[in-house]
């Protein structure tokens, strides 16, 4: 008889990791979302095979039940758990970007003797909703997994198997340390990002020009600020510690950077660019973390007609596809940029290779 997964909270990460589920296994997967439009969609695509009308009565069904709710929600979800009917043996896990809070709501099962498995893939999109999921979603990324100290391996090693349709790596940590490092690479730059679109848009109200100026490196360091205000919403009342103690050191080294542009400190202010430039460039462009997202090759073009054409027609040529074009500066008589996006690295080097034999400049940053 096929086994049953659950789903609750069908959006862009419960559908992509029902994506991911049914690629590698036969499955029978059941859904629930208080949405009901979401619940429709994600049948009509596939995502699952039924759908019921509450969450008590999918668990009572299920050997995997994943919760893909906002963090918030998920905390209160995990409390009604402990009154439900759970069949001997299921695995219960999250995928929350915090697990501090969802860890301490999941102990009362954990003492019950329930296996309740944290987790938290670490690659998404600004996109919300299942019309949003794909299979492929967490390929070469890291799966990180906060399971409780005396967790059975076994049944780690079983929540991996359920999950290796994601093509990612696990790796395992404390449900602290996932939250302190997280608020570093995830949370707070998405503080940042929020806090630099408003910026520009106080700035708009006295001069409306500036919107429309705001090109490549704003749209680029901003764009997960277009995500989801709810999911991000309940990440900073989740990890509040770690985000107050961030915001502090933050703001001890900007208070740095004022007094270096201040003083007009050239060899200070180069310093800082350059050592930041040394440890971004050093960071592992094959793995998915939180940087890069997607597999980005920048082309250097001339700026003429029909360039663009020409760099698609030689990817089109070698059966090469994209997922994402775009032009990152053009101006007249100067090189410009082509962002091409890839689906995986191969597609990425098999471009590379084709685009520099057609005597095109390729780099990736
Ligand atoms: N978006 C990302 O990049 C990303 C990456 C990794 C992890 N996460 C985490 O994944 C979870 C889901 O995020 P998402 O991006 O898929 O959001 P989403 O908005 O696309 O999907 C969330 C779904 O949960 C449903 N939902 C909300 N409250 C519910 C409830 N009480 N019961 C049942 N369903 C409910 C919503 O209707 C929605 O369909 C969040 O905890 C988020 O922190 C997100
Ligand atoms: O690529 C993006 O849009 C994301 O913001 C994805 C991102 C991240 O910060 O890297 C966002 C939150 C998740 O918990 C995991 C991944």
């Amino acid at each position: 008889m096929k086994r049953t997964a659950f789903i609750i909270g069908l959006g862009l990460i419960g559908g992509s990791i029902a994506l991911a589920i049914r690629k590698e296994h036969d499955v029978h997967i059941i859904g629930f979302d208080i949405h009901s439009d979401q619940l429709k969609m994600a049948h009509s695509l596939r995502v699952i095979d039924e759908s019921v009308s509450s969450i008590k009565e999918g668990v009572a069904r299920a050997d995997l039940i994943i919760f893909a709710t906002p963090v918030s929600r998920t905390t209160e979800l995990l409390k009604d758990l402990v009154d439900y009917d759970i069949k001997p043996g299921a695995i219960i896990t999250d995928v929350g970007s915090t697990k501090r809070k969802i860890y301490q709501q999941a102990e009362c099962l954990i003492e019950k003797g329930i296996t309740f498995i944290g987790g938290h893939p670490m690659a998404g999109s600004h996109k919300s909703g299942v019309e949003a999921a794909r299979a492929h979603l967490f390929e070469n990324a890291y799966y990180i997994l906060t399971p409780s100290e005396d967790a059975d391996a076994r049944a780690i090693i079983q929540l991996q198997n359920w999950l290796k349709g994601t093509k990612a790596t696990f790796i395992e940590m404390t449900a602290d340390q996932h939250d302190h490092l997280a608020g570093a690479i995830s949370h707070f730059p998405h503080i940042v990002a929020a806090s630099l679109v408003h910026q520009v848009a106080n700035l708009e109200e006295k001069d409306p020009l500036v919107s429309r100026l705001a090109a490549g490196g704003f749209r680029d360091i901003t764009r997960i600020a277009s995500a989801s205000p709810v999911m991000w919403r309940d990440i900073l009342l989740q990890n509040k510690d770690s985000l107050l103690r961030l915001l502090e050191s933050w703001m001890h080294e900007m208070k740095n950077v004022k007094t270096l542009i201040e003083e007009e400190n050239e060899t200070d202010i180069y310093t800082y660019f350059e050592e930041a430039k040394a440890f971004r460039d050093g960071l592992p462009v094959k793995k998915k973390g939180a940087i890069p997202s997607f597999y980005d090759l920048y082309v250097d073009v001339p700026d003429h007609p029909g360039v663009i054409s020409d760099v698609t027609s030689i990817l089109a040529q070698h059966k090469i596809s994209i997922t994402n074009i775009r032009i990152l500066e053009t101006r007249e008589d100067i090189m410009g940029v082509l962002r091409l996006s890839f689906r995986s690295e191969e597609d990425l080097d098999q471009a590379k290779i084709q685009l520099q034999h057609h005597m095109y400049e390729t780099y990736r940053l």
